[in-house]
């Protein structure tokens, strides 16, 4: 997987890839990231990336000519890379609080892609016209406004990778695979069994799997319910026979 970043603070996202998944990842080499700055292709003297908005308003907005230039910059690069002349297309992702808010399914449909190109506006945004020309995909990582595209490239890149095959060590991908099935995550214990008075729940420490699986499942169900309400009503819906089955149980217990 091949990350390319188009920014105008490339060195934050060099910083952030450092960290322990992504940068193990890397010197695993299944992992790859080149962060470019917009600004190395600004055809100005004096370096500039952004203009003021036509029909007035606050705030500038970065210009479509040095954007463009340095996805195409990149776009060559994969195209040499590949050896395949223009039929490459590339994912653009632009991250913007109008895109669609990102997902886990999101994540792991962008995890089968060989290079993705993300996309950093700044200011208050980016001129339409190099938008409709290069972006594939809008995301947005929430409901909220930050200063730039940076730090949500920096969540989706980490998400996405946890994502390629052999990033995680096999330990580490079961914990995902919890989640994965739409539910949250059940409370977790380690050692000392006892900490401040408090004792781990007897069941985990029974050696027993099946009941260990069946206390966290109902756990993971109770939280989902409480807290993401609309998750637990899907979950229930494709998974009749659980329901069923516990109704039984319960029945034979009484
Ligand atoms: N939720 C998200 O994924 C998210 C993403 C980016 C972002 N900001 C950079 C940005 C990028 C593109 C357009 C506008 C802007 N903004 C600049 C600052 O002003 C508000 C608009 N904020 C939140």
């Amino acid at each position: 997987m091949f990350f390319h970043v188009l920014t105008l603070f490339p060195d934050m996202i060099r910083d952030g890839f450092t960290t322990s998944i992504l940068g193990r990842a890397a010197e695993k080499g299944i992992l790859s990231l080149e962060a470019v700055n917009i600004r190395d292709y600004t055809k100005s003297r004096h370096k500039k990336v952004d203009d003021y908005p036509y029909g007035g308003g606050a705030g500038m907005l970065m210009q479509a000519q040095p954007v463009y230039d340095a996805c195409q910059a990149v776009i060559e690069g994969i195209q040499t890379r590949k050896k395949t002349a223009g039929e490459e297309k590339v994912r653009v992702i632009y991250l913007t609080p109008t895109g669609q808010v990102f997902s886990q399914q999101l994540a792991r449909e962008l995890a089968r892609e060989e290079d993705l190109i993300f996309l950093c506006g700044h200011y208050e945004g980016i001129d339409e016209r190099v938008l409709q020309r290069i972006v594939t995909d809008y995301v947005s990582i929430g409901d909220y406004v930050l200063t730039g595209g940076e730090l949500p490239a920096m969540v989706m890149m980490d998400a996405i990778a946890r994502n390629v095959p052999g990033v995680l060590g096999n330990e580490e991908s079961a914990q995902t695979e919890s989640f994965d099935d739409g539910l949250l995550e059940y409370p977790q214990y380690t050692r000392p069994e006892i900490w401040e008075g408090e004792r781990v729940p007897e069941v985990l420490l029974s050696g027993d799997h099946a009941k260990v699986e069946e206390w966290r499942l109902e756990k993971s169900l109770a939280k989902t319910k409480e807290v993401r309400p609309e998750l637990y009503e899907s979950w229930a819906e494709s998974h009749q026979e659980y329901f069923v089955k516990k109704a039984k149980k319960e029945e034979r217990l009484r």
